[in-house]
């Protein structure tokens, strides 16, 4: 059987990546198309406090449990079927349950660091990075981490300036340069998506 088109859309927080990842999906309805949100592959905290919890480096690659991601994506490669974490991002650890998730002919990886892992990244076809000015990002970050994370302004605003923007200049926005194409603002470049989809359906033909 031969291998399934792998897409990885990385970028800052707040840059469009799931819009874009959305818009991606709607564009290719006729398509079934398996989405992995590398979020849910931070690693679990349970025996945590909550006060230790506060303190973890979110915004550092060691955040995240990326050998269980790889492995995940290379069964679904094998078209097996995976149990995928879940995140709660108001007690910042794995939520209990898991989700079951069907091997399909097209898998989207979709986070901060989705280009940032070698072995991750030579099982991409596609590999596209969301680039948003940084203060268009932290007014889309504040407005959703207050109304969807349970967080206070306070804390987005500490969070941001403290280890955010550090660490997406240090990490995550030199991952630009392993990217086959760079959206600028995301999900409203409807010619950008458009290209995308093209590529995506042209490779999906191959199959
Ligand atoms: N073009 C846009 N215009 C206005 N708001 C947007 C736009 N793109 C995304 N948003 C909003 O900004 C927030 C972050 O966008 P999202 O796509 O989740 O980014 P990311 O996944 O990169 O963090 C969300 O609340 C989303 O609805
Ligand atoms: N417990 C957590 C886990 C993650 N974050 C932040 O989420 C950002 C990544 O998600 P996006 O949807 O914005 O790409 C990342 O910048 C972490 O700071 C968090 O605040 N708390």
């Amino acid at each position: 059987m031969n291998k399934p088109t792998i897409i990885g859309i990385a970028g800052g927080t707040g840059s469009g990546k799931t819009s874009v990842t959305r818009k991606i999906i709607a564009s290719l309805e006729e398509h079934d198309i398996t989405l992995i949100e590398q979020d849910y592959y931070y690693k679990d905290q349970s025996h945590k406090t909550m006060e230790e919890r506060l303190k973890t480096n979110y915004d550092h690659p060691f955040a995240f449990d990326n050998d269980l991601l790889i492995e995940h994506v290379k069964s679904l490669i094998n078209r097996e079927s995976v149990e995928i974490p879940t995140y709660d991002y108001v007690n910042h650890t794995r939520s209990d349950k898991t989700i079951k998730i069907e091997p399909k002919n097209v898998i989207i990886i979709e986070g901060i660091f989705a280009l940032e892992n070698e072995q991750l990244r030579d099982l991409m076809d596609v590999k596209i990075y969301v680039d948003t000015d940084s203060d268009i990002r932290i007014l889309r970050r504040l407005s959703r981490d207050i109304k969807e994370r349970g967080r206070s302004m306070d804390s987005v605003i500490n969070q941001y300036l403290t280890v955010v923007r550090p660490m997406h200049l240090q990490f995550i926005e030199p991952t630009k340069r392993f990217s086959d194409i760079i959206i600028p603002e995301g999900g409203e470049n409807i010619v950008a998506i458009d290209i995308i989809t093209t590529k995506i359906r042209s490779l999906i033909k191959k199959l």
